[in-house]
């Protein structure tokens, strides 16, 4: 892991916090983090827990840093990038990585300055926790060196995968960035499920987060075994699971998750072209 490069994030919510977390928990040293915001309370959180820096002037943060990530609602992403654009000189050699949905590399130099070195990246918030999965992609002026020290942060909390393709990165958001909040409803409705047959609230998580857990666990352990097989080994020919499938089967839950997904990748083009 790299420890000599200094990393400021723009915007302290849940996604900078998670990649913070993840870092420090891999053995980044606080000193070497900053994190700006216009307000002090997520800010106060961040330097509480792990002593790291922290701002509310985003121009210092930039300042202080080599490595600038971008975190701040996609919306907000240019008026951010316009208000560093006035002192582009505190940044001028560095390199930015944005973790913002439907921002295009394009814009993203167009609010900065032509030819700024820019890797466009989707983290997801398990990278609080290290099992992130961070989709990344480079504009042509990134270094093969700086590619790689990204690759070792992110890799710091959790996997990587590179496209060459900065499209695919709308269908990483679908796979990875949004997934976990997929996986939450999924675990959400069966603890309400198991509420409903008599259990409490607290049962039902266990019963719920230990069966994900596991399954997941299942999962990583057996690459060679495809995900059909490992449902099929669960289920019994006339028992329980295969009318519980036979349901989902039946509910077109198939069909139900592709079109979310390629709803979730609809949202991020049109949110290209809105910010
Ligand atoms: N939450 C998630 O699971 C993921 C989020 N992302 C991306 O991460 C970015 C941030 O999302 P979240 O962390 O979820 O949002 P958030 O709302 O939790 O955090 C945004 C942060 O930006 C700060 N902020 C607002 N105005 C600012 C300014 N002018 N200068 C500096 N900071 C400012 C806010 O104080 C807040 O701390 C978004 O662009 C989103 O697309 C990407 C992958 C996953
Ligand atoms: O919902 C969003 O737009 C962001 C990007 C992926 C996860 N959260």
């Amino acid at each position: 892991m790299i420890t000599n490069k200094k990393i400021a994030f723009i915007g302290a919510g849940n996604m900078a916090s998670s990649l913070i977390t993840g870092m420090i928990a891999d053995g980044y040293p606080a000193e070497l983090i900053y994190a700006a915001s216009p307000t002090r309370a997520r800010l106060d959180v961040l330097a509480e827990k792990f002593a790291i820096h922290t701002t509310q002037d985003n121009h210092a943060a930039v300042a202080a840093a080599d490595i600038i990530i971008l975190a701040v609602k996609p919306q907000l992403m240019a008026a951010v990038c316009s208000h560093l654009a006035e002192q582009s000189s505190n940044y001028r050699g560095k390199l930015f990585v944005s973790v913002a949905a439907g921002v295009t590399v394009e814009r993203l130099q167009s609010l900065l300055a032509d030819n700024q070195p820019i890797v466009r990246s989707m983290p997801n918030t398990p990278a609080l926790v290290q099992k992130g999965m961070t989709g990344l992609f480079p504009s042509p002026e990134v270094s093969d060196n700086d590619i790689k020290t990204i690759d070792q942060i992110m890799m710091a909390v959790g996997k990587t995968c590179w496209v060459d393709n900065e499209a695919d990165l709308n269908t990483i958001i679908a796979a990875t960035g949004s997934s976990p909040a997929y996986f939450f409803l999924f675990m959400e409705a069966m603890q309400d499920s198991i509420i409903s047959m008599g259990f409490s609230k607290q049962q039902a998580r266990e019963l719920v987060q230990q069966a994900a857990a596991g399954s997941a666990e299942l999962v990583i352990q057996n690459p060679h075994i495809d995900l059909a097989t490992l449902r099929q080994n669960v289920t019994s020919k006339g028992g329980t699971t295969a009318e519980a499938i036979r349901t989902f089967e039946e509910h077109d839950l198939r069909g139900t998750v592709n079109t979310a997904m390629q709803a979730a990748v609809s949202r991020a083009e049109e949110m290209q072209k809105l910010f």
